[in-house]
């Protein structure tokens, strides 16, 4: 048995595992994981999905993004608001969009408030993961930001919207996670394997 690790070290662990991925098993994980959302119905059924630009490692929804907005689907990023420090608000890609960086040093589209969604607007969100287990539950970057964005969901148990589907590559998985009272469930975790 290994000692127990605190979600601290866990997370460090697993980002560490997530960024020695080389770019092609980077490429090759990110069009498998177009290929197995591109056939399944919540993707296909939603016209309204939050994406976001893979960043530390992450399994990379870009080619899924792209094949959405051929679709003609709405696609969304998350974007830090200045204030509340603690709040993040998901704003639709427009054509000839103008980007910023957020505090954490990621890309994010350039604040315009008449082009955000309420998050209960949204059919379909990618949630990126640090870890996750066989039970769905999760670990982020521990900004608790996509708790506090959907914490909403506990109290409106009659909305089916949006799915939550928690992406992250296979070896991100772990046996066990703890999970904290505040954490939301996910619908799903979609991976690089096939399901
Ligand atoms: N691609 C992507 N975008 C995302 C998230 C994400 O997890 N992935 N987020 C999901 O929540 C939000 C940003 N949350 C984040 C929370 C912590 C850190 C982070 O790197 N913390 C550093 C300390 C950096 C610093 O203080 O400057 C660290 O822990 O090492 C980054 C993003 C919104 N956008
Ligand atoms: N609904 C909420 N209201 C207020 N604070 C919250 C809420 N949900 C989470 N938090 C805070 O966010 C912090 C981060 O939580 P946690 O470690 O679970 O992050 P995470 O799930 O890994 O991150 P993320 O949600 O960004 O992916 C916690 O310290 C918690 O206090």
């Amino acid at each position: 048995m290994n000692p127990p690790v605190s979600r601290t070290q866990l997370r460090r662990q697993l980002r560490q595992r997530r960024r020695a991925l080389s770019r092609a098993q980077q490429r090759a994980a990110a069009r498998r994981l177009q290929r197995t959302m591109a056939q399944d119905l919540r993707f296909i059924r939603a016209r309204h999905i939050a994406f976001y630009l893979a960043n530390d490692g992450e399994i990379d929804p870009a080619p899924l993004m792209r094949l959405a907005r051929r679709l003609g689907k709405h696609c969304y990023l998350p974007v830090l608001s200045r204030w509340p420090a603690t709040a993040m608000r998901f704003q639709r890609l427009v054509k000839g969009q103008r980007w910023q960086r957020n505090r954490f040093g990621i890309r994010e589209p350039q604040t315009q408030r008449a082009l955000q969604a309420r998050a209960w607007r949204l059919d379909l969100v990618f949630l990126p993961l640090v870890g996750f287990d066989a039970a769905g539950n999760r670990l982020g970057m521990g900004g608790g930001f996509y708790d506090r964005a959907f914490a909403w969901r506990r109290w409106r148990t009659h909305t089916r919207r949006p799915r939550l589907l928690g992406l992250a590559h296979h070896c991100q998985q772990v046996e066990h996670l703890d999970g904290a009272s505040w954490d939301i469930p996910l619908d799903a975790v979609v991976t690089d394997r096939r399901p």
